[in-house]
């Protein structure tokens, strides 16, 4: 039998996050190791406090660990400078906000455009782009609404498209079905994860939800900031 050999997309190694001196002194992330492949979604959970929030920071580039090394594919983030991190958090990795991040003055599709344009996508391409992250997130016919037009579920969608339109090597969310309600919580997480798994993306996402969890491929629990895999 072939074996089939996961090589990670993205990879911490003995990551520790110390915030602030002295007796203010707070262990954020004491020594945490994970890694996670292409089309997979390592679900990160833990009680409020535990390290999930920086965690993510530390995956995408947002803040840099006090110890230990991060990698995407075979570039070691924590040792490229400020600029280098910009460029890659910009070009590889896609987000996913809580609040969904919307700008309020633009339309569904004008948001999954932003990071097209950022990376200089020629327009036609952009469209044709937006038109199918949209479609795939089922907005396809609310591509001119505003935020304020669309229920929570559907500007989280939004913000999935948003996040994915680009192709990205890595996806993150930050407990992305926080603000809706369960049952729209819930279609939320099976597109994410549908899309996750059609586009190949090494995805992480934190949540308190145990119904998220069923939709991971893989569960790491943070407490105090070490992890156990569940
Ligand atoms: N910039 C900072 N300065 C000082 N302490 C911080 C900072 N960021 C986080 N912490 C502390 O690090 C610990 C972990 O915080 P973090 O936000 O990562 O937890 P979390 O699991 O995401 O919590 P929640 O579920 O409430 O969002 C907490 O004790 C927090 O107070």
């Amino acid at each position: 039998m072939p074996t089939t050999v996961t090589t990670p997309v993205l990879r911490t190694e003995d990551v520790r996050r110390t915030f602030g001196r002295g007796a203010g002194e707070v262990h954020a992330l004491r020594g945490v190791s994970v890694e996670v492949a292409a089309g997979e979604l390592l679900v990160v959970r833990g009680p409020s406090g535990s390290g999930k929030t920086t965690l993510l920071n530390v995956l995408g580039g947002l803040d840099a660990p006090s110890s230990g090394r991060v990698w995407l594919d075979d570039r070691e983030l924590t040792a490229l400078d400020q600029d280098e991190v910009l460029a890659l958090r910009r070009d590889e990795v896609g987000y996913v906000f809580q609040s969904f991040g919307l700008l309020p003055v633009l339309s569904a599709a004008e948001n999954v455009e932003v990071p097209l344009r950022l990376r200089r996508v020629p327009p036609a391409e952009r469209a044709a782009r937006v038109a199918d992250a949209l479609d795939r997130v089922g907005l396809a016919d609310h591509a001119d609404q505003r935020p304020y037009e669309l229920s929570g579920g559907q500007q989280q969608r939004v913000g999935i498209a948003r996040a994915l339109v680009a192709a990205p090597r890595v996806l993150l969310a930050d407990e992305p079905t926080g603000q809706l309600d369960t049952a729209t919580g819930r279609r939320v997480m099976d597109v994410l994860a549908e899309l996750v798994h059609t586009a190949g993306v090494a995805a992480v996402v934190t949540t308190h939800d145990p119904e998220l969890v069923r939709r991971a491929d893989r569960v790491v629990d943070l407490h105090d900031g070490a992890t156990a895999e569940a």
